[in-house]
């Protein structure tokens, strides 16, 4: 039994698919936009069915499914693979494929033809990548002039997370909450059709926000944005302890599977299962045969 709120979610298969005019008409209608990742078939069908907005691969996938330690070491293929999985199971939402670490820092030709792989062979809508300052301004250029709609990402940036002192909050002081400011009108300026604040205080994403045009999505950077991102993993507790403070558990799924396979194995070894209804059968008749054949 479940101590999380039920709620039903209509199946509405007259949806309509998720476009870069309706995020800018949910920013200007102030109505929020929901943004929460996935990484593979299933995720990816729960996401859809629930009516969430906007869909990340994110290179979180390199933890939360792959078991790295970090974003750093996931490669361009593996996400790939993950982009590939997730589109599969989507309708509506908008899909955002996240760039991974060393995927697009090296050359404007090196972003877009990542950029151009996640569009082509995944089906992405848009891709994002991390960070403001002048190589990343650069590169998110480059791919919008090639006709891909590119995510900002500011703040926490867990990529260069080792530059940033560890997976810390970041704009605690003026000087700090300023460069966040301006990689984000820089970000804005290079044609970025959104932004992802992560870790800042609330009170400077509202203020940023206020000087931005784009729709921003706040992960741990309060409530004063247009919409909200949370790793999947993290919302329905498919993880060992409960992750940074911003996140809010809606379930506690890693204790339903364990509980369920071991439910499981409890019957295969005491004799529960399998039962009748799950045998197939077969003519007395042609056991006869067979008994006789043998
Ligand atoms: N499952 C998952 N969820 C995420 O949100 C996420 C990932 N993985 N992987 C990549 C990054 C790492 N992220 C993290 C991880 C930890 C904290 C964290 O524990 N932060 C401390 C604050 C520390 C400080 O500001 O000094 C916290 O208490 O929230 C924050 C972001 C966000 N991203
Ligand atoms: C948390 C979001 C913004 C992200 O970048 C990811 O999941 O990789
Ligand atoms: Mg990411």
């Amino acid at each position: 039994m479940s101590t999380f709120p039920q709620v039903s979610v209509p199946a509405d298969a007259s949806r309509l698919p998720v476009t870069l005019p309706r995020l800018m008409e949910k920013r200007a209608l102030g109505e929020p936009i929901v943004m929460v990742t996935a990484y593979d078939y299933p995720s990816a069908v729960a996401v859809d069915r629930a009516g969430v907005d906007v869909v990340l691969v994110g290179d979180s996938g390199a933890m939360t499914v792959l078991g790295y330690d970090s974003t750093v070491p996931v490669s361009l293929d593996e996400i790939l693979m993950l982009a590939k999985a997730t589109r599969r199971g989507l309708k509506t939402p908008f899909l955002v494929g996240d760039l991974p670490f060393g995927s697009y820092e090296i050359s404007d030709e090196q972003a877009v033809a990542t950029a151009m792989r996640f569009v082509k062979e995944a089906g992405c809508d848009a891709v994002k990548l991390e960070g403001g300052g002048p190589t990343s301004v650069a590169r998110a250029r480059a791919i919008v002039s090639a006709g891909i709609p590119v995510m900002g990402h500011v703040g926490l940036t867990p990529q260069t997370a080792t530059a940033l002192g560890g997976y810390k909050a970041q704009g605690k002081s003026a000087l700090a909450a300023e460069r966040v400011a301006r990689e984000s009108f820089a970000l804005q300026q290079a044609g970025c059709f959104s932004i992802v604040f992560e870790a800042i205080p609330s009170a400077v994403a509202e203020m940023i926000h206020e000087r931005l045009e784009i729709p921003v999505i706040g992960i741990g950077a309060g409530p004063n944005v247009d919409g909200q991102v949370l790793v999947f993993h993290d919302l329905l507790g498919i993880r060992e302890g409960r992750g940074a403070k911003f996140v809010q558990r809606y379930a506690d799924l890693l204790d339903d599977m364990a509980a369920g396979v071991g439910a499981y194995a409890e019957d295969v070894r005491t004799g529960r299962y399998p039962g009748p209804e799950h045998g197939y059968a077969i003519e007395p008749v042609e056991l006869a045969e067979l008994r006789e054949r043998l």
